[in-house]
């Protein structure tokens, strides 16, 4: 398995993280959630003030902050200029603002750059939105997940507090549409990815389904 990339995309609540981790520890790769890279610098940008609905000014920041990223399966370690950010980056201003800083070039730009010395030889299962088709187009393996609207918001209200399945669900398809409508690396489904829809499967099911079609392609 040294050398494998397994690119892993879809949209929020497919179970990208879930599968990504379960298949890494699996096979004993490493793991890269680029999601959490743009969480980060998202997180930073609302601290430091900048105006987020003025791209030029999230593309004059998106250099500044120095981003630390584990690739360990079992630990998650995000850190901004030597700050802890695991928490912060989940929260839900955080998600509300993450598709408008991705969005600007600069900032998928510099990611990309360190989404790919991090991947550099191998042996990782790599989450987001672009790795087949922008970050790891030579990927050997591409999994595009999906689920329907109902399963994924019904998947993250019982991750959060406070909200409803009618709320996620909406803040979800504006957050999908932000995602696949962008000029910059939308998300999309690489011409040679493999589809799997989680909808009717438990994580277990996907992850086997995951193993099977990397015995077949690697
Ligand atoms: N196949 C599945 N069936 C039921 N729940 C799942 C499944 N896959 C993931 N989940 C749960 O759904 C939520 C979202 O999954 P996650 O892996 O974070 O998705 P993503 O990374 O695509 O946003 C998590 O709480 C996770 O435990
Ligand atoms: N490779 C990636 C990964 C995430 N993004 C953007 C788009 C997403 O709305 C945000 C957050 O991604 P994340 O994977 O954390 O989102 P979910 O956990 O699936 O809700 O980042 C991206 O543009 N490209």
């Amino acid at each position: 398995m040294t050398g494998l990339v397994v690119a892993m995309d879809g949209p929020s609540g497919s179970g990208k993280s879930s599968a990504s981790r379960g298949v890494a520890r699996a096979l004993g790769l490493r793991y890269l959630d680029t999601g959490a890279m743009y969480r980060a610098i998202t997180w930073w940008m609302l601290q430091q003030g900048v105006d987020l609905t003025d791209p030029g000014a999230i593309a004059a920041r998106a250099l500044d902050p120095v981003l630390t990223l584990g690739t360990d399966p079992d630990l998650a370690v995000v850190a901004v200029d030597g700050v802890d950010a695991v928490a912060p980056i989940r929260t839900a201003e955080v998600t509300a603002a993450v598709s408008a800083v991705s969005a600007v070039p600069e900032v998928r730009h510099r990611l990309v750059a360190e989404q790919r010395e991090i991947i550099g030889s191998g042996g990782i299962v790599v989450e987001g939105r672009d790795i087949g088709t922008v970050v790891a187009p030579g990927a050997a393996v591409k999994i595009y997940l999906t689920a329907s609207a109902d399963a994924r918001a019904l998947r993250r209200t019982a991750e959060l507090t406070g909200t409803t399945v009618a709320a996620q669900r909406a803040a979800m398809a504006r957050r999908d549409t932000l995602d696949s409508t962008r000029k910059a690396d939308p998300l999309a489904k690489a011409a040679d990815a493999v589809e799997l829809d989680t909808t009717a499967l438990n994580l277990e099911e996907v992850i086997a389904e995951i193993l099977r079609v990397i015995k077949e392609k690697a």
